[in-house]
């Protein structure tokens, strides 16, 4: 059981709130795109409004990327989506940065600095060993509880996230509190059940389709994008040197044969695409899988119209539909018909359920909505539907006592 912001006495208290706000950044290493800091204002604003003092823990980019950026410009705009004052210090557990929460007063909130700046907050610990690092043992005397809303890195055992939990009374935000809810019941959703893999986290994807198709979940497996030309080379197509490179050199070419075994057991249930779209003097050119290969240096880059006529086909009988990743490579407009059609088709389902980080962007961008679900998480959401347990989750469950709530 997990305790949930209704559970807490926030009048006073400061809290320690992790969120997801790892986001496009801009070439002046600024944020590109706020969504996913908007999803967390209702939690934030909660917590303020009850008179909470707030600092906000939060990740930005990996070691070594380009949007491996600091935090302020987040800090920025929160301060604009909350409507009041939000500091920042370029601090995360240091004595600067307990002496900026020490100095929150009623209603207050500071962002704190990026927290894989540190190195421990890139790597996995359990959550004993978690709660024994630089930034719990650095915080933990400034917090008087802590609270989890950053279900897209729930997936993650890293001590902002399963370290803090350890040692302080601990909730679940209202977004994580949302998510968990939503696909931690997909198996009470009605049937026929359609799961769409599309994206390219080739092997998650290929975990979540045994794990629904073993467990009788999915009564059909739609793939598209980097997976179904994974699926398309399993099946014996010839996709190409340039698409079979591209799955070569991002490490999937070993999925290949993971992809053969799931169609030998389930292939009944398993839809590979029919056709796919490739550059073709510089215009988008659709081709049937039997006119395959394409020509030198063309690559699959989306599904084309009658591997969504058939895919439509299917859908038209599903009462639920869960969808993970575009279809085709959406930031090139001539591939994003795709995405654009089927996720399209998929709103008119009763219960339509969305997962990824990119794939939210991609239908940001295309102005498609009206789904049932739109999740924060992309790994997490996977790593959900194959009903493996999350660290962050585990960590709020096994928390430690906490004071009543006022009400
Ligand atoms: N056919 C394709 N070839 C190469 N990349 C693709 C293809 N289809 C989709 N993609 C890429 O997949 C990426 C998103 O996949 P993924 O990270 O799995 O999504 P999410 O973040 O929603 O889980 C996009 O950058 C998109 O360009
Ligand atoms: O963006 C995230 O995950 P996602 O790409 O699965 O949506 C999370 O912030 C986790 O980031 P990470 O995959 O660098 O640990």
């Amino acid at each position: 059981m997990i305790a949930t912001l209704d559970d807490l006495d926030v009048e006073g208290t400061t809290v320690g709130v992790r969120v997801d706000v790892n986001s496009p950044i801009d070439d002046d290493d600024t944020l590109a795109d706020d969504a996913r800091l908007r999803a967390h204002v209702d939690t934030l604003s909660e917590l303020l409004e009850r008179g909470g003092q707030v600092a906000v823990l939060a990740h930005q980019g990996r070691p070594g990327g380009d949007d491996f950026v600091s935090l302020a410009s987040h800090a920025d705009r929160l301060s604009t989506l909350l409507d009041q004052p939000v500091d920042y210090v370029d601090a995360t557990f240091s004595e600067a940065a307990r002496e900026a929460v020490r100095d929150l007063s009623n209603g207050g909130c500071v962002v704190l600095e990026n927290t894989r700046f540190y190195s421990e907050e890139y790597m996995e610990f359990d959550p004993e060993r978690a709660a024994r690092t630089h930034l719990v043992e650095g915080l933990e005397p400034v917090l008087d509880a802590y609270v989890n809303d950053a279900f897209a890195a729930a997936h993650r055992s890293q001590p902002s996230l399963v370290g803090l939990p350890s040692v302080l009374p601990s909730y679940a935000g209202r977004v994580m509190e949302s998510e968990l809810d939503v696909l931690g019941s997909i198996e009470e959703t009605d049937t026929p059940r359609v799961y769409v893999l599309g994206g390219a986290k080739v092997s998650d994807s290929i975990d979540v389709a045994w794990s629904v198709l073993e467990k009788g979940l999915a009564d059909h497996v739609l793939t598209a994008g980097v997976v179904g030309n994974v699926f398309l080379i399993a099946d014996g197509v010839d996709l190409g040197d340039a698409s079979s490179d591209f799955i070569y050199d991002q490490g999937y070419w070993d999925e290949i044969d993971r992809a053969a075994d799931l169609l030998d057991a389930y292939g009944d249930r398993i839809a590979l695409p029919r056709d796919v779209a490739v550059a073709r003097d510089d215009d988008r050119h659709e081709l049937g899988v039997n006119a395959l290969p394409p020509g030198d240096g063309e690559a699959a880059m989306d599904i084309g119209n009658s591997t969504l006529d058939y895919y439509r086909r299917i859908l038209s009988d599903a009462e639920t539909v869960i969808l993970n990743g575009p279809a085709g490579v959406f930031e090139d407009e001539r591939f994003q018909t795709g995405t654009q059609e089927l996720y399209g088709v998929a709103t008119d389902i009763p219960t339509s359920i969305v997962g990824g980080g990119d794939t939210a962007a991609a239908l940001r961008t295309l102005g498609v909505e009206g789904f049932s679900h739109v999740s924060t998480g992309g790994g997490a959401a996977l790593r959900m539907l194959t009903a493996e347990s999350l660290p962050a989750v585990t960590a709020l469950e096994n928390a430690p006592q906490r004071p009543a709530a006022d009400d």
